[in-house]
């Protein structure tokens, strides 16, 4: 049995850090701080961590092909250039709708850029149903919905044969999945996967590992759980420090570490007294499983 080692890599109080994704080129880890407005990459090797501020909440940050990397911010997609700290839009969703933003978003493995949008919580978990939708930037730049009536649009990832797709709608306590064509990037034949038991509360972020199953982060149930998409059963659960976990990713050495983002907005003083490291990003070692790289967006 390996022993798991959790560690808190940025002790930084994100007001919702999310997206982490493993850059291997610059040994970081990216992920952004969706309300603080600003997208970080923690380099392993220094501990440094960098930041490039925004003027709206950004939800998810994804590497591209060309070098550098792509951004949803607001309710646009938008290609971010490091050094020079500048954004360029190169997509525009939900125009109709002023309090929507984008949420999480991921690469699929032709390249294709998924994110998915949701009205702004009021607080945690409370906002306006509905409102979102799923997303696919092409390519090209071209933009095509997939569905709408969404609560809040999250976690997503691919099985190893791109067969399947699946996807969170974090409201609904589950985990779905779907019939994947990676040819076209077309998804259909929605099915349940996981259903979400009380305590684990609600799925957010997640990631697949190479043995196929899958890392679910649970927000306000301080854990990641892995599930298996054939069985549809949880097969392990690892408790974090923090109740507010968000997402994960592997990465790091082999890409053995999973990296955990999480949250402190909403959270008064009392709250934050007892979880200090909320909002902090937290390395668990020792699982004994690796993840797979980071897929770039092909525009
Ligand atoms: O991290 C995200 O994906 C959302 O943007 C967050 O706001 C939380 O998920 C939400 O509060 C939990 O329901
Ligand atoms: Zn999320």
């Amino acid at each position: 049995m390996s022993s798991i080692k959790i560690e808190c890599v940025v002790n930084e109080n994100c007001k919702i850090g999310e997206s982490p994704v493993w850059e291997e080129k610059e040994r970081s880890l990216l992920f952004v701080d969706i309300t603080g407005k600003k997208i970080c990459r923690w380099n392993s090797f220094t501990k440094q961590v960098e930041s490039v501020s925004v003027d709206a909440p950004v939800s998810c940050v994804a590497l591209r092909k060309s070098g550098d990397y792509i951004v949803t911010v607001g309710t646009r997609f938008a290609a971010l250039k490091w050094k020079d700290q500048s954004l360029t839009t190169i997509g525009h969703v939900d125009k109709d709708k002023p309090n929507n933003r984008f949420n999480d978003g991921k690469v699929d493995p032709a390249g294709r850029f998924f994110a998915g949008t949701m009205a702004e919580e009021i607080r945690p978990a409370v906002l306006e149903r509905h409102q979102g939708a799923l997303y696919t930037l092409f390519p090209d730049h071209s933009v095509v919905k997939h569905f709408d009536q969404v609560d809040i649009s999250n976690g997503l990832d691919w099985s190893l044969d791109h067969k399947t797709f699946f996807y969170i709608d974090s409201l609904s306590y589950s985990v779905d999945a779907f019939d994947y064509d990676l040819q076209t990037g077309k998804i259909c034949n929605r099915r349940n996967m996981y259903k979400l038991e009380k305590e684990e509360n609600i799925p957010d972020g997640m990631c697949i590992d190479t043995e196929g199953k899958l890392w679910v982060a649970c927000y306000d149930g301080g854990r990641v759980i892995r599930l298996d998409p054939e069985t549809g059963k949880r097969i392990q659960t690892v408790k974090l420090p923090v109740n507010t976990t968000t997402s994960c990713c592997f990465g790091g050495q082999d890409f053995s570490e999973l990296y955990v983002t999480s949250a402190c907005q909403g959270m008064d003083d009392e709250r934050l007294k007892q979880q200090p490291q909320a909002g902090g990003i937290f390395k668990i070692t020792g699982l004994g499983v690796k993840g797979i790289p980071s897929y770039s967006f092909a525009g």
